[in-house]
């Protein structure tokens, strides 16, 4: 039987789990610089533990202050009179760009807010919620650089700004297999629109494309010349297929109007905000973990996926959009699990969380196998590292670990 969320009582308190988690010191700075003033250097990379005090709330007294108590209380409270905005950079007018982030209030689009919020450009958030939620960025709501607008990309827009990350796009199989042709509405006009408007105003346009594109691929690992092989008219094609056409309107628009676009393809991204109902890997594994219930592989486990944490990610978005490189990028890391090797070590962190309480009883079981379901799945980030300096930080461990006591927040009253 499943246990309810009360159960999750009987686990450390995130404090202590965060104790033993990397530091800036250990990792440089999220955005790889070293600190110098103890929560961001004068480029704005911001420390790992400023980035997490806005995630974990608890670790930060302002910010739970605005965002109420998480943990041991069953109401939560908001307020609009913030007892303090996280600290960004002061920025001169000729480096303070204008940026637009669309699907700003999702798992990745708000850790890209944070970090551009944090190096102190001034962000529009446009989100229609249909996946995102305004908890995400409450922390920036009332900030004089801050605008959050409810919209959906589907639709036209009129913003005047400097650069456009355009993220907006249900990425879970199973959000956006449920809606198949709003999908790819938002893949086709969703980025028509932002492609437009880029346009219109002279902005740099960077669209968060996939290692979808690569569908079920016969050369492995991945690179960027691969044209992919892809069921066209299979269950996930509304992704895959939403995001190839994204990716041709982005270079129809550089070629014929001369948008400056960049292209980044992510692959599987992972931490803190994702839905608790995701229905990706590592949200479900972590879930059913902690609630002792079995773990549910998707056929016969051997399929191969490569988990990048999100911080990474946003690094790579940024160190893209500052670039010179207008051809496609891989993101993600190139160490490799199979689903089996990754229900394991799931069950082994959540374990180690919970550690001197209770190991989780779950177990792994077997289900049907996914029409469509990539059997493997690796980048290579050749082209990321040579043209970006670019290549991940965070070990698939600690990423896991800081994931795990996010969910213990969101499950706990
Ligand atoms: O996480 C991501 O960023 C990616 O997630 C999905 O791609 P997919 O690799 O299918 O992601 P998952 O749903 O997390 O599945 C990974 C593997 O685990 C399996 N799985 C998933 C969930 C589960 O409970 N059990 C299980 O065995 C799936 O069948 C698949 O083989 C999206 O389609 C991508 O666009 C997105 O980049």
């Amino acid at each position: 039987m499943s246990r309810n969320v009360e159960e999750l009582h009987a686990i450390p308190a995130a404090e202590e789990v965060l104790r033993d988690m990397p530091t800036e010191q250990q990792h440089g700075g999220v955005g790889q610089q070293q600190q110098h003033n103890g929560s961001m250097d004068l480029t704005g990379a911001p420390s790992v533990e400023l980035l997490r005090s806005l995630y974990l709330g608890t670790t930060n007294p302002s910010i739970s202050g605005r965002i109420g108590e998480r943990r041991g209380s069953t109401s939560i409270t908001f307020t609009t009179v913030p007892i303090e905005f996280p600290p960004v950079t002061r920025l001169d007018p000729f480096n303070k760009k204008r940026i637009l982030v669309t699907g700003g209030a999702g798992f990745v689009g708000s850790h890209l807010v944070d970090r551009l919020m944090l190096m102190g450009h001034d962000v529009i958030c446009v989100d229609n919620y249909f996946t995102g939620s305004k908890t995400n960025i409450a922390h920036w709501i009332g900030h004089p650089n801050f605008e959050l607008i409810r919209h959906d990309v589907v639709d036209p827009i009129m913003l005047e700004v400097d650069q456009v990350y355009h993220l907006a796009c249900p990425a879970s199989p199973v959000h956006y297999q449920s809606n198949p042709v709003k999908t790819l509405k938002t893949g086709f006009f969703g980025t028509y629109n932002m492609l437009g408007l880029s346009k219109r105003v002279k902005a740099r346009f960077l669209l968060a494309s996939t290692s979808e594109v690569y569908g079920s691929p016969e050369e492995h690992p991945q690179r960027e010349g691969y044209w992919g092989h892809v069921n066209c008219i299979g269950p996930r094609a509304c992704y895959d297929e939403g995001k190839r056409v994204a990716e041709a309107l982005a270079y129809s628009y550089a070629r014929q109007d001369g948008v400056d676009i960049r292209v980044a393809r992510i692959f599987n991204t992972f931490g803190p905000r994702m839905n608790w109902n995701d229905g990706r890997v590592v949200s479900n594994f972590i879930l059913q973990a902690l609630r002792g219930e079995d773990l549910t592989i998707y056929g016969d486990g051997a399929a191969t996926r490569s988990f990048q944490y999100v911080h990474d990610l946003v690094d790579g978005l940024i160190k893209l959009m500052a670039s010179d490189c207008t051809e496609p990028v891989n993101l993600g890391t190139p160490q490799e699990y199979t689903i089996e090797e990754f229900a394991r070590l799931s069950i082994d962190l959540v374990s180690e969380v919970r550690a001197g309480k209770e190991t989780t009883k779950s177990k792994i079981i077997h289900l049907p196998p996914v029409t469509d379901d990539p059997p493997k799945r690796r980048p290579d980030i050749t082209r990321a590292k040579e043209r970006l300096g670019w290549e991940p930080k965070w070990k698939v461990r600690e990423g896991m670990l800081e994931t795990i006591v996010y969910f213990l927040q969101t499950l706990q009253p």
